[in-house]
């Protein structure tokens, strides 16, 4: 393995999982095309720095308790689950032993829909927030950056029905980011599932 891209497991201050084969291809397929056509997709502005921009993707939120949830200055009033997403968040928690009330959907449409660098660190996901991350449809790379020591980076392509378990102290320590890419991509759809206090 080269030293740019060293892998999850070898990254301190990091715990993070990746289950390549959570679901399989073609109930990844049906699960992909039915959010696609039947999620009430939207494309909020947010602020970056006292800036205000289009979200470069569209989102979509679900919540079991109707919360709202609130980051870049951005509030999102929630759905409530279906059966669909929720069949999925009950599966993802006996697999990764947390519980989840919160579903965030983004569509990356293309390779110019991106997610800047961030952490998933609002007051309201508690102070280790585990965070599920399903991945469907087109490939893309998820980055990821130490925000102190800048030797430390890696990158993980996120394939089609891939899990990614982010817990522990790593939203505290590491940033992530979907980057634009110049290749051509097909649309993209990531869920995350998190927990809101
Ligand atoms: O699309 C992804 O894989 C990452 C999404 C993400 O980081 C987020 O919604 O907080
Ligand atoms: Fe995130």
């Amino acid at each position: 393995m080269s030293k740019e891209t060293p892998g999850l497991k070898d990254l301190p201050e990091c715990d993070i999982r990746l289950t390549e084969d959570f679901l399989d291809p073609r109930e990844a397929w049906d699960i992909y095309h039915t959010l696609l056509e039947e999620t009430p997709w939207r494309q909020d502005n947010v602020k970056v720095f006292g800036k205000v921009y289009a979200q470069p993707r569209l989102t979509a939120l679900y919540d079991i308790h109707g919360k709202s949830y609130t980051y870049s200055g951005l509030t999102l009033n929630p759905h409530p689950f279906t059966p669909l997403l929720d069949n999925l968040r009950k599966r993802i928690a006996a697999a990764s032993g947390a519980e989840f009330s919160t579903c965030l959907l983004n569509l990356y449409r293309d390779g110019n829909d991106s997610n800047g660098w961030h952490a998933d660190n609002e007051a309201a996901l508690g102070t280790n927030p585990v965070i599920a991350s399903l991945s469907l449809g087109a490939t893309r790379q998820f980055k990821l950056k130490h925000r102190e020591d800048k030797s430390l980076r890696t990158s993980v392509p996120l394939t089609h029905g891939s899990l990614l378990l982010m817990q522990g102290e790593t939203q505290h320590r590491w940033l992530h980011q979907i980057p634009k890419t110049r290749k051509a991509v097909d649309p993209r759809i990531n869920l995350t599932f998190r927990r809101l206090y």
